[in-house]
């Protein structure tokens, strides 16, 4: 089995931090070398190693790929390699999973002999949106390191400074995901569960200390090996918080899929955010394990807020007030009042202090929710947590997310990436520092082969890019249309692809005259309010997913060629 080591992710990354080239140069590392980050000890993991070992934690199920190599699907080795650059370095072998904004192959490094894993990320200028996010997500991995986060290991060279259009990001490969683990574990023992979450929240603190709330954390954004280790992956939501940011959230500012979506911010697209979102998602996966089946898997944003407070109940009125969505808020204040549901009779499996710790993480109220740092004291984990095993770190340069805050266009969102990608090309970077408008030649580079190699295994690996081999299936959102898998169920799937439709529903929202249409036609104008009243306006994009069974591909087209209109004219809005 393959799989990160505890130990050896501790010394590597004590390593990195003693190798990081372009520490001097960027201004965030800059800020690092001040305040180093606290995972410098190389045993940091020592401990959970331990822990790891089979006669304390058994390994867990995960789906097994089958390493063929590329010969053997009839794609000649040497028809892909040349002989410069960084193009000999990986030797890909198939796809292991696929995302809305790429295919992920597993690789060999053959300097190292490590086994990783290459997100191709195709076209990535197309849309300024999808560009940002992009640039996002791999300025947060690079500055956020620590042993539960998905490390970014290296990004391969563009061929061109000024025309690249795709990019190639190399990571540590990991078996499995959190989401597929519990599918396939129905045997998970209190041990899994606790070492699990402590995991999670151990992640999260490190990430909340930097100030970033991840804001998309759920079962299929923690990837996971057999020896039960996991890593928050995905931060293209990611959002850094300053103080002095606005608070309101862009419709662009799409927020988490809705299962593990907090109270407040449901039916709101324009809440204020804070940890206390990543937290109410941490309990509902953590929830999930304990259940094996999701907590609130929501048809809708109606639905969703039925179920946690049939669970629940219904919430005080000072917790309701914090919904920002005026309709979601009246409908939970005008709500009938139910008692919440013992949580020893919803998991009578459980052990009761695990129940006492997930009380406090799904709180309705976001300020009764724990910190990370707090949950990591609870007594749940007497005798595993320890200050010592779990960094913090110091908050995020404002300097690096600058860009979130300007209007940018392609080519500076292109520079922009291109600098990052440097950050691991330390010489390429002193270059470029040095004033090197030369870089605009084109390099030798590996990624012409790489575009050529990730063709050949998605027409060979059948349809949607998919192994036979792997079963494995992740249902995020298509730009490119992934089918959705024989094992996913509908609301899987709905519930993906709710992020799509965002923008529709914060059109509704957002629009003074949109939601006094949906009122005016909904009540004549009056102020009741009702589940239909609701779903009609906040939740539209809920209600567009509850059919998407049926749904052909056109169908789904349709769907968004909608929200994209939606979403342009509210960005126009903005923008006047
Ligand atoms: N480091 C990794 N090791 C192994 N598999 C990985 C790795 N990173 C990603 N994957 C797999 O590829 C899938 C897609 O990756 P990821 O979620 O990063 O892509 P995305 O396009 O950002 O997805 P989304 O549509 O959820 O936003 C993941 O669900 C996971 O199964």
């Amino acid at each position: 089995m393959g799989g990160g080591g505890n130990l050896v992710d501790g010394v590597r990354r004590w390593l990195f931090f003693q190798r990081r080239p372009s520490s001097s140069s960027s201004s965030n590392n800059h800020d690092q070398i001040q305040n180093p980050p606290t995972v410098s000890n190389p045993n940091d993991d020592e401990d959970l190693k331990k822990l790891t070992d089979p006669s304390k934690l058994r390994q867990i199920k995960v789906q097994q790929r089958n390493h063929l190599p590329m010969e053997k699907k009839g794609i000649p080795n040497a028809e892909f390699f040349t002989e410069y650059g960084e193009a000999n370095r990986y030797q890909i072998q198939e796809v292991v999973g696929k995302g809305s904004y790429g295919v992920v192959g597993s690789a060999i490094d053959t300097h190292t002999g490590e086994r990783v894993a290459i997100k191709k990320i195709n076209d990535v200028f197309d849309h300024i949106s999808d560009a940002t996010r992009i640039l996002r997500e791999i300025k947060l991995l690079r500055l956020l390191l620590h042993p539960d986060v998905v490390e970014i290991k290296h990004i391969m060279l563009p061929p061109s400074r000024r025309e690249f259009r795709d990019v190639y990001v190399v990571f540590e490969l990991m078996e499995s995901d959190l989401h597929q683990v519990i599918k396939a574990n129905d045997d998970l023992t209190p041990e899994h569960h606790q070492f699990f979450l402590y995991q999670l929240l151990r992640g999260l603190k490190y990430v909340h200390a930097a100030n970033v709330f991840h804001r998309d954390l759920k079962p299929k954004n923690i990837l996971a090996n057999a020896d039960c280790k996991l890593k928050i992956c995905d931060f293209g939501l990611a959002r850094v918080s300053f103080n002095d940011a606005p608070t309101a959230i862009f419709w662009t500012d799409y927020v988490a899929t809705r299962w593990y979506r907090a109270p407040e911010l449901c039916g709101s697209f324009f809440s204020k955010y804070t940890p206390a979102i990543d937290i109410w998602s941490v309990g509902c996966i953590f929830a999930e394990m304990l259940l094996g089946k999701p907590l609130f898997p929501g048809k809708n944003v109606v639905h969703q807020l039925d179920i946690m407070t049939d669970f629940l109940g219904t919430p005080p009125p000072e917790a309701i007030s914090k919904i920002r969505n005026d309709k979601a808020r009246r409908y939970l204040g005008n709500m009938r009042k139910k008692q919440p549901v013992p949580f020893s009779k919803k998991f009578p499996k459980a052990d009761p202090s695990a129940l006492r710790l997930l009380e406090r993480l799904i709180a309705f109220d976001p300020k009764d929710r724990p910190s990370a740092e707090e949950a990591l004291a609870d007594p749940y984990f007497n005798g595993l947590s320890s200050k010592v095993r779990e960094p913090s770190t110091q908050p995020i340069s404002k300097l690096e997310f600058e860009f979130e805050r300007k209007k940018l266009t392609k080519d500076d969102i292109r520079e922009l990436i291109y600098r990052e990608i440097l950050e691991y090309h330390p010489q390429m970077l002193e270059e470029y520092l040095r004033g090197g408008n030369q870089l605009s030649f084109m390099y030798p580079s590996g990624v012409d082969r790489f575009r050529r190699q990730f063709a050949h295994l998605e027409e060979n690996q059948g349809p949607g890019g998919r192994s036979n081999a792997l079963q494995r299936q992740h249902a995020s959102l298509p730009r490119e249309r992934v089918p959705a898998s024989k094992n996913e169920t509908v609301e899987e799937r709905s519930n993906d692809i709710e992020r799509r439709t965002t923008a529709a529903v914060a059109s509704t929202l957002d629009s003074p005259k949109a939601s006094q249409q949906a009122e005016g036609t909904e009540n004549g104008g009056g102020g009741g309010y009702s589940a239909r009243n609701l779903m009609k306006s906040s939740s539209i994009s809920g209600s567009k997913c509850i059919g998407v069974q049926s749904k052909t591909n056109i169908e789904d087209s349709i769907v968004e060629e909608q929200d994209e209109t939606v979403a342009v004219k509210v960005a126009s809005l903005h923008n006047s």
